[in-house]
């Protein structure tokens, strides 16, 4: 595939599931490079080392690091945004039309995508899934879960789509981390900011055996990975409410509990233990800066990779669609509309059965 692959990039988050093509283009005419999704869409914010670029380094993690868009949008700004990416949810049927005689592949982050910004990384669990603690169940089960889930909305929204659609979840989390969140075997899973990529196709060059896909370019980073988890555990544990996440192929260090007094301290620390590391670079996303190899190698890469590996190199009878967050956090239960609208497209439009 070429940097002209089309791309339909609905960005759910700062424009509340917009799409970024502008409705005065024909849609999917309009060419995005998926390379360039990273730099869209994963805000990423490159943090210069050395020297004296702790003060920029806060001045980032400041102005990436808005609560709610609503709060830095004036109302001009707000509706000229929405002039040009209008929503993705009423432009529908053009991008559905733009799909007829094409493949369509879904690509979905997960953080603020499918799941609500929580303080906790470790409790940001799919939007919609309530649950019952285990002291709630009753006794009588024969047995003893550590919770019961009751609710699974926008799980269900995913798996009824991927039954129709090769689907894939393209995060910057420890590819286990995203799978124990979505629990849905059947989807391509791109972890680690694309660097971590298991799927189960069965036609595939990059096949792992009967595994289906698997595809790890950074992996001799792995030993330095570990090492710079566990100097950033041991530098930032003076600083309270920092957390390191060890995202396997990358890392990320937390700043949504830090005050914001101690975010000059955080940075300094981040920077004093990756100096010694010029194979790393710092890019930031929302309260977090991460930590990842200079590969060149994204989630854009990974969303070229993927096609590839579907067969949809260099074609022009895909139509992948993208949808990620950007900046703030805001209604996921769009997201699941935007699913549930497709998935009814393809079975009442088309009269198909799922494959
Ligand atoms: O590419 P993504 O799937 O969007 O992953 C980016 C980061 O997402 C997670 O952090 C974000 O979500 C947390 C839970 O809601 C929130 O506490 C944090 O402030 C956000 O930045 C994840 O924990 C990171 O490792 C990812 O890099």
């Amino acid at each position: 595939m070429t940097n002209q692959q089309n791309v339909a990039v609905l960005d759910v988050k700062s424009r509340g599931l917009r799409s970024l093509l502008p409705p005065s283009s024909p849609l999917v005419a309009k060419s995005f490079s998926p390379t360039g999704l990273d730099v869209l869409l994963t805000k990423s914010f490159e943090v210069e080392k050395g020297g004296t670029k702790i003060n920029a380094c806060v001045d980032s993690m400041r102005s990436s690091s808005p609560t709610r868009i609503r709060s830095t949008y004036s109302t001009d700004d707000k509706s000229s945004s929405i002039l040009h990416h209008p929503s993705a949810l009423s432009m529908f049927d053009q991008i559905m039309a733009a799909s007829i005689g094409k493949r369509i592949v879904m690509f979905l982050d997960y953080d603020g995508t499918l799941s609500p910004i929580v303080e906790d990384p470790d409790r940001a669990f799919m939007s919609g899934e309530v649950t019952i603690p285990v002291h709630k169940l009753p006794s009588s089960l024969l047995f003893t879960p550590t919770k019961f889930i009751v609710s699974n909305q926008m799980r269900t929204a995913v798996r009824d789509v991927a039954r129709y659609f090769p689907t894939a979840i393209v995060t910057g989390r420890c590819r286990d981390k995203v799978y124990s969140f979505v629990k849905l075997s059947g989807l391509y899973y791109a972890g680690s900011h694309g660097m971590d990529i298991k799927g189960p196709s069965k036609s595939s060059k990059y096949k792992n055996g009967n595994r289906g896909v698997l595809f790890q370019p950074a992996s001799e980073f792995l030993p330095m990975i570990d090492e710079v988890y566990k100097a950033l555990v041991e530098k930032t544990k003076s600083i309270g409410g920092a957390k390191v996440e060890n995202n396997k192929f990358c890392v990320s260090v937390h700043f949504r509990c830090v005050d914001e007094k101690s975010w000059a301290a955080l940075a300094e620390q981040v920077r004093s233990v990756l100096n010694q590391y010029p194979m790393l670079k710092i890019t930031q996303g929302r309260k977090v800066l991460e930590i990842r190899p200079t590969i060149e190698w994204d989630k854009g890469r990974a969303l070229e990779f993927l096609l590839e590996a579907l067969g949809y190199a260099n074609s022009n009878d895909v139509l992948p669609i993208y949808i990620g967050d950007d900046r703030t956090d805001e209604d996921a239960f769009k997201v699941e509309e935007f699913l549930r609208r497709l998935v009814d497209w393809k079975k009442y439009s088309q009269g198909k059965a799922a494959p």
